[in-house]
């Protein structure tokens, strides 16, 4: 089956927090709309740039995008960005059930608000490993009330000026989200405005549901409760989880759960659903909804305070979770005892020509004007550097535990070529930042492909003990994992899809810092590419 949809990207006005600012919007609407389909289907996009002074891309988060590179949307890696009044076809099949996301992956455009989820059911005929009476999707986000220019702006001023993001000003639920109008200037703020009316989930008691939850924020990590309720997770990053539950959920930039709710609690008040901020020190309101039994008036707050999420810097309590999810005994497919190749990447921030950057190795990351898929396979590799970036660091003698001793990097475009079908394990190593005592959370995303996530510890990895505690036996696949402060994780994959794929923090601010690798493997196995990602740097006509 083959799904069609017509989007019109733009500039509106919107109040996802009842504050007026501008969003860029997909057919107005900010989230974009929830596209569904079956496994096996293919899903159509035509994107319409309409943001009259800005180039756009749509990267389809967790479609790995088999046998089809060109489709990743991946402004710089696999494709030119659309440009404004330009119309680009997304066409690809969506090859697994689960729960995706979709977002801008061109500048810092997704914290403007292009972002929505995917939601991709069992073929007919299938059945899922657990049941429910009917399902929500929740998308989680933050939200800031400047711009995306003002944010990119401060990341590049010089060190003395240098202004990072900072904390968001409200956490969104579906979009929506509450700032207090009484801090706001007069007139920009309206608490009954209804596009930041709460998100309200009505359920009927003795029922059950399961609750699709993603996260695209920008930069926090997030924990997600629903008062008096526990939730059940069965499915991570679009691969089902041998059943655990917890009393609330841990979920990082770029992470999807699925989770059991049962409405089995007192059906004569309405309960809060509710969004906190960890891992960073929070600087913003809980996010609230509400969970609505069935005949309650929905208006009726309970009469609790919202739930406050766990201790924000408990990273052992996040931790847990990390290690109680593992593939269901049913769907576990496990890894190659073996990998051919590991590559050991340090997490650092670092000062290149008085910016701040962060950087692997220290190498941080830049992107070439045309795109890699695009110079790699059509004989144009002269646009970006051929040494290849450093496999590991000095793990002898670096201290993880204070700022770099010398904290300038270098900056590049090189990328690491794989072996097409090999195995590669990547660890990764974080670090302290340039300031004292800190050490900051990054969600890494890895494109094109599921990876399986082996371990993860403190301190400092050691390459001789640490493989042999590997999980060999059920690891979950996923796509995105964190890596914890002064921690390390080790994730293994294959090879195997011809590209040239991504592989960065999803903190937005953190990308734009040059927080990312890039592999190219198996190109020459691909056809021609279509022209239709074409039209930049080398890649114009007639070059
Ligand atoms: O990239 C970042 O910069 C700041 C801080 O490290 C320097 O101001 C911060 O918290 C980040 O995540």
């Amino acid at each position: 089956k083959v799904h069609y949809h017509k989007w019109e990207i733009t500039y509106q006005y919107k109040s996802p927090d009842c504050l007026n600012k501008l969003a860029i919007t997909i057919n107005g609407q900010t989230p974009g709309p929830t596209i569904y389909a079956s496994q096996g289907d293919t899903i159509v996009v035509e994107v319409k740039n309409s943001l009259l002074t800005e180039n756009t891309a749509i990267h389809w988060h967790g479609i790995r995008q088999i046998g089809t590179p060109w489709m990743d949307g991946t402004e710089g890696v696999t494709q030119c960005p659309i440009l404004p009044s330009d119309t680009f076809i997304y066409r690809f099949v969506v090859d697994r059930a689960g729960t995706y996301m979709y977002h801008s992956h061109y500048g810092m455009q997704r914290s403007a608000g292009l972002n929505g989820m995917i939601v991709v059911k069992v073929p007919e005929g299938f059945k899922e490993p657990f049941s429910y009476d009917r399902e929500y999707s929740i998308l989680l986000n933050d939200w800031w009330h400047n711009s995306t220019y003002d944010q990119a702006t401060g990341l590049l001023m010089p060190e003395n000026q240098f202004k990072f993001v900072g904390e968001p000003q409200s956490l969104l639920l579906n979009g929506r989200g509450r700032f207090n109008c009484s801090l706001a200037a007069s007139g920009s703020c309206n608490a009954s405005h209804p596009e930041c009316a709460p998100l309200k989930l009505i359920v009927v008691p003795g029922k059950t549901y399961l609750l699709r939850i993603a996260s695209v924020t920008s930069l926090s990590a997030l924990n997600f409760e629903i008062e008096g309720h526990s939730l059940t997770v069965v499915e991570a990053d679009g691969h089902y989880v041998d059943p655990f539950i917890v009393k609330n959920l841990n979920i990082y930039s770029g992470e999807t759960y699925s989770v059991i709710l049962r409405a089995d609690q007192n059906p004569t008040r309405n309960y809060w659903l509710a969004s906190n901020v960890v891992s960073r020190k929070p600087g913003t309101p809980t996010g609230i909804g509400l969970l609505n039994y069935y005949g309650i008036p929905h208006g009726r707050f309970p009469p609790t305070a919202p739930p406050s999420g766990p201790l924000w810097n408990d990273t052992y309590y996040r931790m847990k979770q990390s290690w109680a999810t593992r593939a269901h005994p049913n769907f576990n497919e496990p890894p190659p005892a073996k990998s051919n190749r590991v590559i050991i990447l340090l997490n650092t921030q670092n000062r290149i020509d008085g910016l701040t950057r962060w950087s692997l190795n220290n190498v941080s990351h830049d992107f070439p004007h045309t795109p890699y898929l695009i110079a790699v396979k059509n004989k144009l590799r002269h646009v970006f550097e051929q040494k290849p970036p450093p496999e590991t660091y000095d793990i002898k003698n670096y201290d993880i535990n204070v700022p770099p001793p010398n904290r300038n990097a270098t900056r590049s475009n090189a990328i690491y070529k794989l072996q097409f079908g090999s195995v590669v394990d990547l660890i990764l190593q974080n670090a302290n930042t340039l300031t004292a005592n800190n050490s900051e959370t990054h969600p890494w995303h890895l494109h094109g492909h599921d990876f399986w996530v082996l371990g993860s510890g403190w301190g400092k990895f050691n390459p001789e003990i640490d493989p042999k505690n590997y999980n060999l036996k059920d690891p979950i696949m996923k796509n995105n994992v964190a890596l914890q402060p002064y921690g390390w994780t080790a994730i293994r994959f294959k090879a195997d899809n011809p590209g040239v794929w991504a592989f960065h923090c999803h903190i937005e601010s953190h990308f734009f810092m040059g927080m990312g690798i890039v592999f190219e493997e198996g190109v020459n196995r691909l056809g021609k590419l279509p022209t239709s990602i074409m039209g930049c740097g080398q890649s114009k006509v007639g070059n």
